[in-house]
């Protein structure tokens, strides 16, 4: 059956593209010798929507993840982006490919920043940015807005290792959504925060991307973090063994910093 997600429709079967879907997954099969990460998961996610990804240690999340955001390549299925210009198939693009997509399209955040620890908090909210070729002066100053808008005033020429551990995710959500991709990635983007910094933290995540016309697929184990998100795809065994929205009040979009426009 042809269905396309919304608020009120239980997920049915094959992810069908409309003017709203970002990023389509069909097919994705996964093995890692005789284990089966991913058994032909189809996921459609739409723009400007927050999905969160959930089941238990094993069930394939991290791996679906990783396809559809050019990490892995599946064994079959396919990956496309339809953001700006052309869509892209993702799944069948070079190594090289796959790292421009991931570096010019794509946002990341990590359960641990993954913030490089010799560079500040500013230049590594620049570093995105300085890689798509804009001027140092005009990186900088862009990062300096989101670690301003982001509450992080002042401490942009902290190392990470000067800053707290919900700083730290702020910045590494700052760095993400710089170069305004249209879609973030997150992987237990509060797997070791305390429930206090984990709700700073998704509160950030969210206004930084899907408050502003953005995109996030997120991994957590957490379900207070999944009810933040507009959709929870649960996998099992590595089946989608379930698609369908949450039930919650969408944050009122706040103003991003000038000059960082989600590109479509
Ligand atoms: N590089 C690898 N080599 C071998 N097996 C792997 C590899 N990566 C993942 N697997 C296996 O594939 C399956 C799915 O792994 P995946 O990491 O996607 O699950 P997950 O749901 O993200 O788990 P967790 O919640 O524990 O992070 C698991 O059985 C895992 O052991």
């Amino acid at each position: 059956m042809l269905v396309v997600m919304d608020q009120t429709t239980q997920y049915t079967g094959f992810p069908v593209r409309t003017a709203d879907t970002v990023l389509i997954g069909h097919g994705l099969t996964k093995t890692y010798g005789p284990t089966l990460a991913l058994g032909g998961v189809d996921i459609a996610v739409l723009r400007g929507e927050s999905v969160a990804v959930m089941g238990t240690s094993g069930s394939g999340k991290t791996t679906l993840l990783h396809c559809l955001a050019g990490i892995l390549v599946p064994d079959a299925g396919t990956v496309t982006l339809h953001a700006d210009g052309a869509p892209v198939a993702v799944h069948s693009l070079s190594p090289g490919g796959r790292a421009a997509l991931r570096r010019e399209r794509y946002g990341f955040v990590f359960q641990q920043g993954l913030l490089l620890p010799e560079l500040t908090a500013l230049e590594n909210v620049a570093l995105p940015l300085l890689l798509n070729g804009t001027a140092r002066r005009e990186a900088e100053t862009q990062a300096g807005r989101w670690l301003d808008w982001l509450g992080l005033e002042g401490m942009g020429q902290r190392r990470p290792g000067q800053l707290s551990g919900g700083q730290q995710q702020r910045v590494a959500v700052a760095r993400a959504q710089v170069a305004a991709p249209p879609v973030v990635f997150a992987d237990e983007p509060t797997g070791a925060l305390d429930s206090a910094t984990s709700e700073e933290t998704m509160t950030a995540l969210l206004a930084a991307t899907t408050g502003r016309g953005g995109t996030l697929v997120l991994v957590t184990h957490d379900e207070s973090v999944a009810r933040r998100c507009d959709r929870v795809v649960r996998l099992h065994d590595g089946q989608v063994a379930h698609d369908g929205p949450t039930a919650h009040e969408r944050p009122v979009p706040g103003a991003a910093p000038t000059g960082t426009q989600v590109s479509r």
